[in-house]
């Protein structure tokens, strides 16, 4: 029997027994992964929460990573009752004696002690073995375990479609099948439906062609119900609006016909989802800014590089107290910016509806303003421009504002009309962004901080 065949958790003990194969390497390898949330703070405490051997070798787990005395980002409990702290995680691992040299790059390490004494533990997404495991599994749907594989029955998905992991700078992690499918597994796990299955869903009800829809899904009943994985139509011949507008740069053109049929399908998905979820009444100004500020502060605790624009900032949120209401609260994409469009056959596509990874669910799933999506969207030409030198100011002014009037084209209000709300909400997404940057990419830093400078000093 392979040694691997050995580690149903029968009970706590087996569980506890993989941890101590496992607890070390995890503690090294989980901090230099893109996607994990808590490179800032060492990982103090590790814990099984499930585990499932989906075939000999190939173990689906969810671990709970514990951090000192910091509230969970996402709150989930930590195990034994203790108070919320941590963060959950979807790892799916190889065990093999030997790992061949084209899954160099999977390598984990290789275990010490426990049950996996002596066996080299991997990353089995990057394994066409586990990976096709998983396309069948989603290709039949049924239960595993505590994982159930869900499928619209209405798309018919071929078997033995060739699997690749993306190599994109990710906040999941995505296998491309036969260019015809991509599936997203989502790596920090929280508890209810993601987003980025109900939202596609629900917009593909609405005939909203601007989303690539569902075709198949996984998610947990233990320890908690939670979506872990997400099948759509992979669009071949796409370029993301990032890739583009460098490239537009690049070249010394302009971006504006795009910036502006930009505008016009993130109105339409706005309506599309206004008619598929409740939409809320106007948010308050005075709460919306209370909010902003209290982002600000914490932000700012986190990085001192923002402590000296905090006064300005603050200016930029009171302002909100004497604009008029902004358009109805609705849901929204949530973070919406040039790597979460795709264009092919001159079209724009939206994807990734989970919101800022480091929000909790339930803010993500709420109605919020969707200025917050334009003013994302704005955001993101500035940081294109920051890509060359000397910076191309002109280059984002033109691309804003084609986006803006593509926008006021399709729906019934004009962002240009909102200016101190726009101001708002771009500060508090400049404000996010300094954040995500100094916790994932420090040289990305002086990107934000300049629309920070310009944003607090000089007024927007
Ligand atoms: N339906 C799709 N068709 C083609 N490419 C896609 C599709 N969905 C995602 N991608 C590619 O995968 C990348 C990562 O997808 P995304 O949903 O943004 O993942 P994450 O949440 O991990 O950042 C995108 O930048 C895009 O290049
Ligand atoms: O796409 P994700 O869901 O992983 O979003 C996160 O990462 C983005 C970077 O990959 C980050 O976006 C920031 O950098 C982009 C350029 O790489 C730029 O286009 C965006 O405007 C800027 O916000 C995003 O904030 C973060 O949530």
């Amino acid at each position: 029997m392979p040694k691997t065949a050995l580690l149903r958790p029968t009970s706590d003990g087996v569980a506890a027994d993989l941890m101590t194969s496992l607890a070390g390497l995890l503690r090294e390898w989980l901090p230099r992964q893109r996607w994990f949330a808590g490179k800032d703070r060492p990982v103090t405490d590790l814990a099984l929460l499930s585990m499932k051997e989906l075939s000999p070798g190939c173990l689906h787990l969810l671990v709970y990573t514990g951090h000192p005395s910091h509230a969970g980002l996402c709150g989930v409990p930590a195990p034994g009752g203790a108070p919320a702290s941590g963060d959950c995680y979807q790892l799916l691992l190889g065990v093999r004696e030997q790992l061949p040299p084209r899954l160099g790059r999977a390598l984990i390490g290789q275990a010490h002690d426990g049950p996996l004494a002596g066996l080299t533990v991997y990353d089995a997404l990057y394994d066409a073995r586990s990976a096709q495991l998983l396309l069948e599994r989603l290709r039949h749907p049924g239960t595993a375990g505590p994982l159930r594989f869900e499928a619209d029955p209405s798309v018919r998905v071929p078997a033995g479609l060739a699997p690749r992991l993306l190599d994109a700078e990710q906040s999941n992690s995505s296998l491309v099948y036969g260019d015809a499918f991509i599936l997203k597994v989502f790596r920090r796990i929280q508890p209810g439906v993601n987003p980025d299955l109900e939202v596609p869903g629900a917009l593909a009800g609405q005939g909203c062609g601007r989303v690539p829809a569902p075709v198949a899904w996984f998610r947990t009943t233990d320890p908690f119900a939670a979506t872990l994985g997400v099948l759509q139509p992979f669009l071949p011949d796409a370029s993301d609006g990032w890739t583009l507008a460098l490239g537009a740069l690049a070249a010394g053109h302009g971006f504006t016909a795009e910036a502006r049929e930009l505008g016009q399908a993130t109105a339409e998905v706005h309506l599309a989802l206004a008619s598929a979820f409740p939409v809320g009444p106007h948010d308050e100004n005075a709460r919306t800014a209370a909010a902003m500020t209290e982002r600000l502060e914490a932000a700012a605790r986190c990085v001192p590089s923002l402590q000296p624009f905090v006064p300005g900032l603050r200016t930029a949120f009171r302002a909100l107290l004497s604009c008029d209401v902004g358009p109805p609260a609705q849901r929204v994409h949530g973070d919406l910016h040039l790597g979460q469009v795709l264009r092919a056959d001159r079209e724009w596509f939206v994807i990734d509806f989970e919101g800022e990874p480091s929000r909790s669910l339930s803010e993500r799933c709420g109605t919020q303003s969707p200025v917050r999506d334009i003013a994302g969207m704005l955001r993101s030409f500035d940081y294109a421009a920051r890509q060359r030198h000397p910076w191309r100011p002109e280059w984002a002014r033109r691309c804003r504002e084609a986006y803006c009037a593509g926008y006021a084209a399709r729906a019934d209000w004009d962002p240009r009309e909102k200016h101190g709300l726009l101001r708002a909400y771009e500060t508090d997404r400049a404000v996010y962004e300094v954040l995500y940057e100094a916790r994932h990419r420090p040289d990305w830093l002086p990107v934000p901080m300049a629309a920070i400078e310009r944003l607090a000093v000089r007024g927007g």
